[in-house]
């Protein structure tokens, strides 16, 4: 006769879930990974919703832990309101009921749903306790205030670098979803894509729509266009046309990649990552666009010959995206900006070195950190005098936004109003002949 295997041997069984709950338990482990890990909340999706077969309920678990990192200060307010001692920052029974409480209260989700699909997530542990504390909030009538809360630290750095107006508008963009703005890659066809796609158009070769699914739309199949927050649509519209030869550097997936090539001009799109790159192929494809697409790292890279036109959209902290990327917020640190601000200054400077006397570099940045921005620029054009601003003029912006005094573009998010915009910096040089 065998023996089974000693009980302290056997295998943990994955818990049967009632429906419902891997979705919930799904939106922990992308909480985790992002609060605890610092990983980025696209990054951790794949592993995080592993085994989880209907893709509504893995859009579900992205659309619950997103929420909750757009909601995270006001709902540890909520939390901390309603319990005698303060619940550590990552106790599982803080993390369960943000996740019980951001479904209540902003999800839509009826709150008997809400929270037994939560208490599976703290079997064997603290399920008590965050029953008692969802009761006592829910019967309190307590809600989340209509705009969300930055969190501290990112309040008091970006309150220093853009007032109080900035922290309003930065706010103001976290209520409400972002609308979908559209690279069109035929200009010409602006009027009839927006009454298309019954959208509206703020510059030639742009259309914003309400949110969307995005492969549903006319014209995505045949390639007529691309997502692009049409703040990240400006540094390729502001090299202008071609023909000409020109680098795009830090190109993947490749927004600015098709923008330069359907503007007629010959394009080598370089960026380090291989996966992002295989996306850049992918769009290329969709869109029978062309260009020359290498793989390597831009710090060890050169160009066989300078170019006419170098874009340079630098690695970032890429603080300026958190309405779509609310991780942003909760995990980019100070010292990771200092390392990013680093990199992009050597980036800058090799970039510099590649263009053609005459020709122009554009340097962009989608971040709200002036290290990655104005003091980028302030730096280089101290350190190179074949360099000059070429002014970005407002005519050449959607209406709303205005180029600061000294020529450069900084984007707040709440300058297109309605429907707002990424925060980016931009500077737009020409290298002295
Ligand atoms: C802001 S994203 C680029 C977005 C892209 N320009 C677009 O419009 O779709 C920055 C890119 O820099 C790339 N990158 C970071 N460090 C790099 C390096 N040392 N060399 C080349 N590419 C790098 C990353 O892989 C990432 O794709």
């Amino acid at each position: 006769m065998t023996l089974p295997p000693p009980r302290r041997y056997m295998p943990k069984p994955d818990p049967v879930d009632p429906p419902g709950v891997p979705a919930r338990r799904a939106a922990l482990r992308l909480l985790d990974a992002v609060l605890r890990q610092g990983l980025p909340l696209e990054a951790a999706i794949g592993r995080a919703t592993a085994g989880i077969e209907r893709s509504d309920d893995r859009a579900l678990a992205h659309a619950i832990a997103a929420e909750v990192l757009r909601r995270l200060p006001d709902l540890d307010a909520l939390i901390d309101s309603a319990t005698k001692t303060r619940l550590p920052d990552d106790a599982k029974a803080r993390f369960a009921l943000r996740i019980a409480l951001v479904q209540a209260l902003s999800l839509g989700t009826p709150p008997h749903a809400a929270i037994s699909t939560v208490l599976p997530l703290v079997d064997g542990g603290p399920r008590k306790l965050v029953h008692g504390v969802f009761g006592t909030i829910s019967r309190g009538g307590d809600q989340l205030p209509e705009q969300p809360t930055l969190p501290d630290p990112v309040a008091i750095r970006w309150h220093a670098a853009w007032g109080d107006d900035g922290i309003e508008a930065a706010e103001r963009a976290m209520a409400v979803p972002p609308p979908l703005d559209l690279t069109l890659a035929d200009p010409a066809t602006t009027a009839a894509m927006a009454d298309a796609l019954g959208g509206v158009s703020l510059l030639p070769g742009h259309v914003r729509l309400d949110s969307a699914h995005v492969p549903e739309l006319p014209g995505f199949e045949a390639g007529s266009w691309w997502v692009q927050d049409i703040a990240a649509s400006l540094p390729a519209r502001l090299i202008g046309a071609g023909p000409g030869s020109v680098l795009d550097l830090c190109a993947a997936p490749g927004g600015k990649t098709m923008q330069l090539a359907s503007a007629g001009w010959s394009v080598t799109a370089v960026d380090s990552s291989e996966s992002r790159l295989a996306r850049l192929h992918e769009n290329l494809e969709r869109t029978q666009l062309t260009a020359e697409v290498i793989v390597a790292d831009l710090l060890l890279w050169s160009p066989p010959a300078p170019v006419d036109a170098v874009l340079l959209d630098a690695p970032c902290s890429a603080t300026g995206i958190f309405r779509r990327h609310p991780d942003v917020l909760h995990r980019v640190r100070p010292s990771q900006i200092s390392e990013l601000a680093a990199l992009q200054a050597k980036l800058f400077a090799r970039a510099a070195d590649w263009v053609k006397p005459g020709g122009l570099l554009v340097f962009a940045t989608c971040s709200l950190e002036p290290a990655e921005g104005e003091e980028q620029l302030t730096k280089f054009l101290a350190a190179r005098a074949d360099y000059s601003l070429v002014p970005i003029t407002p005519e050449e912006l959607p209406v709303g936004m205005t180029p600061n005094p000294g020529g450069w573009l900084r984007t707040l998010p709440g300058m297109i109003d309605p429907g707002g915009n990424d925060g980016f910096f931009i500077a737009r040089l020409r290298r002295t002949a």
